[in-house]
């Protein structure tokens, strides 16, 4: 027999997930009333009481409406595409960037952390809250410090570290059949000081956005969601500003990722920056690899050094940021006009590119000297670390002016699957892999 529209409305409403507008139900009253502790029946003005307990509607004009979340505001980056965003797409000028590890060796379990945090990330780049209205005698989905914020373009991207793969030699999901060649630690370079507290771990999640109240929340709902399953072991903030449209500088006040624009078109970044779909492992086609190296810069012997030296050191004006015998930012430089072991110099000898998205940290005083506890961190997209990364990384570890002024403390490297489809998520490929 068809129903009615009425009884249709009510078995919906039956369904339908609690959203944040809903009223309290019976059963919650009950419970909440034994929670109480009271074992009477509550008047009208307990309930009245118990009622307000759940979050009212914004209502119209709020700018909060729980169905029409901030999304519509333009700033939104979609997490679900060929390829994961916050790679080739505009730097936002903040990066909360988390490197968890796993605490267990069950791969069901790790697959569902990776399905979990797809589907939260989609929220919460979408500008949506993680499911809502729960009710109060449970802890909110959502850390709420976000509520009303616009989605300030924000970016998740994950990556794979080599423990992932295996640890110790240990095969701990069942995936180090999978592992890519690309995917060990970085060789330690002269010149490293690097603290392992820092460095490493099974995933990199790097959260960029307009607003660093954002990037912040979206690492903290993501460890929220996995607990349990993964804890934190490092977690770096940086931030980057410029003019709009203009190259940032770092804290030396040098333009930096001005050669960023050779990568600008889709032919360059299939040769530098993503992997091809006759890679093996084949999981990895359309994906890249990270690398993230935390490089403190010794601001107070930059600061005392002459103009003309801080120049030497890059091989480019500090103004401008034109290279050596030219007059602007963009202008072709020429590698005889480079001063020797100047950076750039050394970075174009290497005769292979990279997408760098740098930002800058400060991290307060160091306690034992006193000075500024400060510098970049480093992060680079590339196609393949073996032929790219590590080769650069040689010969400016050697070389490179810029040494005298910076020390590596921290480094660690991700394999970035491709992006998700709608409803998939970020690893799904090696999941569904051939050997699996
Ligand atoms: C292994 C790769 C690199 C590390 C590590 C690195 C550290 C580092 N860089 C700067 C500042 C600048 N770098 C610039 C250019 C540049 N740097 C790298 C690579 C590494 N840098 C490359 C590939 C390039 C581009 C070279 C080219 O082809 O022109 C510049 C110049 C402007 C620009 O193009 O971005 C600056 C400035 C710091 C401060 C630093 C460590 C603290
Ligand atoms: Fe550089």
């Amino acid at each position: 027999m068809n129903s009615t529209p009425e009884e249709e409305q009510n078995a919906a409403e039956e369904n339908r997930p609690e959203t944040e507008n809903e009223s309290i139900s019976r059963r919650e009253m009950l419970k909440l009333t034994a929670i109480a502790g009271t074992g009477v029946v509550l008047g009208m003005s307990g309930m009245a009481t118990l009622m307000s307990l759940k979050r009212a509607d914004p209502g119209p004009g709020s700018g909060m409406s729980a169905t029409k979340p901030q999304a519509d505001s333009g700033d939104v980056i979609p997490f679900y595409g060929p390829q994961q965003a916050g790679i080739v797409t505009p730097q936002q000028p903040y990066v909360c960037f988390a490197a968890f590890d796993i605490l267990h060796q069950d791969a069901g379990q790790l697959l569902k952390l990776l399905q979990e945090w797809s589907a939260a990330s989609a929220l919460m780049t979408a500008g949506k809250p993680l499911r809502e209205g729960g009710n109060v005698t449970s802890p909110p989905a959502d850390t709420g410090e976000t509520k009303g914020l616009s989605p300030s373009n924000l970016t998740l991207t994950f990556g794979f570290g080599p423990t992932l793969f295996q640890n110790n030699g240990e095969d701990r999901f069942g995936l180090a059949s999978e592992q890519p060649a690309e995917l060990s630690d970085i060789p330690t370079m002269p010149g490293d000081r690097l603290n392992p507290q820092w460095s490493g771990g099974d995933i990199g999640v790097q959260a960029c956005a307009d607003d660093p109240a954002v990037a912040f929340h979206a690492i903290r709902n993501l460890a929220k969601a996995s607990k349990g399953t993964a804890v934190i072991r490092w977690v770096q903030n940086g931030y980057i500003g410029a003019p709009d449209g203009q190259t940032p500088r770092n804290l030396f006040g040098f333009k930096d990722g001005t050669a960023n624009r050779e990568l600008d078109s889709d032919a360059a970044r299939s040769q530098h920056v993503w992997v091809s779909s006759s890679y093996t492992p084949a999981w990895m086609a359309n994906g890249t690899y990270l690398v993230a190296r935390k490089i403190r810069m010794f601001l107070e012997p930059w600061d005392r050094a002459t103009l003309a030296e801080q120049e030497i050191t890059f091989g480019r004006l500090k103004e401008s940021g034109a290279p050596f015998g030219k007059k602007n930012e963009f202008d072709p430089a020429s590698l005889s006009q480079f001063p020797a072991s100047s950076h750039v110099w050394l970075a174009r000898s290497a005769g292979t590119k990279m997408l760098r998205r740098a930002y800058s940290y400060v991290d307060g005083i160091d306690a034992g000297t006193g000075e500024w506890d400060a510098g970049l961190f480093f992060i680079s997209f590339q196609r393949s670390v073996k032929q790219q990364f590590i080769p650069m990384l040689s010969l400016l570890a050697k070389l490179d002016a810029l040494n005298k002024f910076t020390s590596h403390v921290s480094s660690a490297v991700f394999a970035c699957p491709p992006g998700a489809g709608e409803g998939g998520f970020v690893g799904e490929t090696l999941f569904r892999s051939g050997n699996r």
